[in-house]
């Protein structure tokens, strides 16, 4: 099976059939990048009472959406939205058009990413003949997570050392990228070998992450991945997350039994305290 062999050599695939039309994912994208180029004070005040999270300089957020460090020495060249999926119809900005209009094309982008995640996990649980009641309640839907990334232009003179996103793989059961048609950024590690994931439009991009890893008793990979910035031209992205319910047990033969939860909580203190996340190696059993 062609989804299976994917997930356990590379984690990580392109996507053509996923029935979202073309002109909606560019729209998207368009509709991202009239967001950032709203003030940045403007951005920083529109989120404040709302369960979305306006963050710049590290994608790690604690769980209720503040910056988690943001180092000097390795700040990510990076803002982005945090939009929790189902939290979206709660939160109205009539006083921002721009914010409306681009509320409105989330949600229905988010319908599409939930019904993407369920065949795609569907047929992952298959091909791995995950016991049908784990793998029910394996998925959350509520958990899905979309953000919203702009990496800008560096100009600076070690642009080949500084990082849109730093090395790291993603701690959800999958993830899907709708990435800027024009620029590549996203790299992925294959043997040792950094290769570019060039964008290709219409496409998506789906990652194995560390949840899925586990469940699959290490069989299909969680891909580490980084993001590079561009010398001339910004980069926008939009990637979706979904994760196990916070205390759903992931059972499996290479992992002590951990909750999502459990997962999350590690994660926050390694990189409180070591600075960079350390994901699954924390849970393995010796
Ligand atoms: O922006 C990208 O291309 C990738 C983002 C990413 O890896 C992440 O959000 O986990
Ligand atoms: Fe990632």
């Amino acid at each position: 099976m062609k989804l299976g062999e994917a997930c356990k050599t590379w984690g990580l695939f392109r996507l053509v059939n996923h029935e979202i039309p073309s002109t909606f994912l560019s729209q998207l994208l368009e509709e991202a990048k009239k967001l950032f180029s709203m003030e940045f004070e403007t951005k920083q005040g529109a989120f404040n009472d709302s369960p979305l999270t306006y963050f710049w300089g590290t994608p790690a957020l604690t769980p209720s959406g503040e910056a988690l460090t943001r180092g000097t020495q390795n700040m990510n060249w990076v803002e982005g939205l945090n939009v929790p999926v189902n939290k979206l119809s709660r939160f109205q900005c009539q006083q921002h058009p721009v914010l409306e209009s681009f509320r409105l094309v989330l949600v229905e982008y988010g319908n599409h990413l939930s019904r993407i995640a369920t065949t795609l996990f569907e047929a992952m649980a298959s091909n791995l003949n995950l016991h049908p009641e784990n793998s029910k309640s394996y998925l959350s839907l509520p958990t899905g997570a979309i953000r919203v990334y702009r990496y800008p232009q560096c100009s600076n003179a070690n642009v080949n050392t500084i990082l849109g996103m730093d090395v790291h793989t993603d701690s959800s059961i999958l993830s899907i990228l709708n990435q800027d048609q024009a620029i590549s950024g996203l790299e992925l590690l294959k043997d040792d070998e950094w290769l570019t994931v060039a964008p290709i439009s219409n496409t998506l991009i789906v990652n194995i992450g560390d949840m899925m890893q586990a469940m699959s008793d290490d069989e299909y990979k969680s891909v580490k991945h980084r993001v590079k910035v561009n010398k001339h031209k910004e980069r926008i992205s939009i990637g979706y997350f979904v994760f196990p319910d916070d205390d759903t047990v992931i059972e499996s033969t290479k992992y002590k039994p951990f909750t999502y939860n459990d997962f999350r909580a590690q994660v926050q203190e390694d990189i409180k305290t070591c600075g960079h996340k350390i994901g699954l190696e924390r849970f393995k059993l010796t």
